[in-house]
């Protein structure tokens, strides 16, 4: 099976906003296959591809670990301070980032596919999808949840919203939502539902 006749939803959310968990209720509770470009971009810097040496040439060996692999909390704070590094490392790994995707898409064997991708507005990503559902919550919880879960200053998580397209402008391109600012059960719940809509409409799409 090519990517171009799997029935793909994107699957995207500013930061915090639980797309990884959202994404684990579509796999754990339905099999659906889910390719998330987070994974993707820590596979394209693996000690040994070439994109590591090139963000150690650029940024330094501070950006390295020990043991050679990449220290992603100093280049987390790097890149999210200097909007123009940002743009450097993107130009570079985006397209590493999106050949891996494509490459996992095209092995599902589920009645869809779901592409997880904070960034599936901004870069683009969402033209390679048949619909896109948006993971919505309210800024401040996004900030919430995030600071309590990568133990990281509030600031940091206001530089990374800034990097990122505003809450209207995803809405603008969402065909379904999914509003998560209540608990797991509440998200559970919205996954289940939009999962049989997406039954309906892939297998239809397959006649
Ligand atoms: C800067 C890096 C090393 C930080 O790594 P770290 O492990 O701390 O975070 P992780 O990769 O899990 O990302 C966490 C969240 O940060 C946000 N984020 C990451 N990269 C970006 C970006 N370029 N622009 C806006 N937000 C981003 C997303 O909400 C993402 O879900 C890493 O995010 C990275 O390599 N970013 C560039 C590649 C990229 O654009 N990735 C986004 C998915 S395509
Ligand atoms: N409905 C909810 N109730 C309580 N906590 C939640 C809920 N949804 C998500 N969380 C928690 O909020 C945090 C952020 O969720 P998650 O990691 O799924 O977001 P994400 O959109 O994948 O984030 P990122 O863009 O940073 O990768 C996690 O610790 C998660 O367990």
């Amino acid at each position: 099976m090519t990517s171009s006749n799997i029935f793909i939803i994107g699957l995207t959310g500013g930061i915090g906003s639980g797309k990884s968990a959202a994404a684990a209720r579509f796999a754990e509770a339905h099999g659906i296959h889910v390719v998330d470009a987070d994974i993707k971009s820590r596979v394209v810097v693996e000690p040994g591809r070439p994109a590591l040496h090139q963000i150690a040439d650029r940024f330094g060996d501070a950006v390295l670990q020990e043991d050679g692999s990449l220290n992603r909390a100093v280049l987390r704070e790097h890149v999210f301070q200097y909007p123009n590094e940002r743009r450097w490392l993107e130009q570079l790994l985006h397209p590493l980032i999106r050949e891996e995707t494509v490459n996992d898409l095209a092995s599902a064997e589920s009645p869809y596919a779901l592409l997880v991708s904070p960034l599936l507005v901004e870069s683009g990503q969402y033209q390679m999808t048949r619909r896109v559902l948006v993971v919505d919550v309210p800024e401040a919880l996004q900030i919430a949840r995030t600071t309590l879960r990568d133990k990281v200053p509030e600031e940091q998580v206001r530089a990374i919203l800034q990097a990122q397209a505003r809450r209207e402008e995803r809405l603008r391109h969402a065909d379904d939502v999914i509003t998560n600012d209540r608990d797991l059960a509440a998200l559970h719940h919205q996954v289940d539902q939009l999962h049989q809509f997406y039954l309906t409409l892939s297998t239809g799409a397959k006649q």
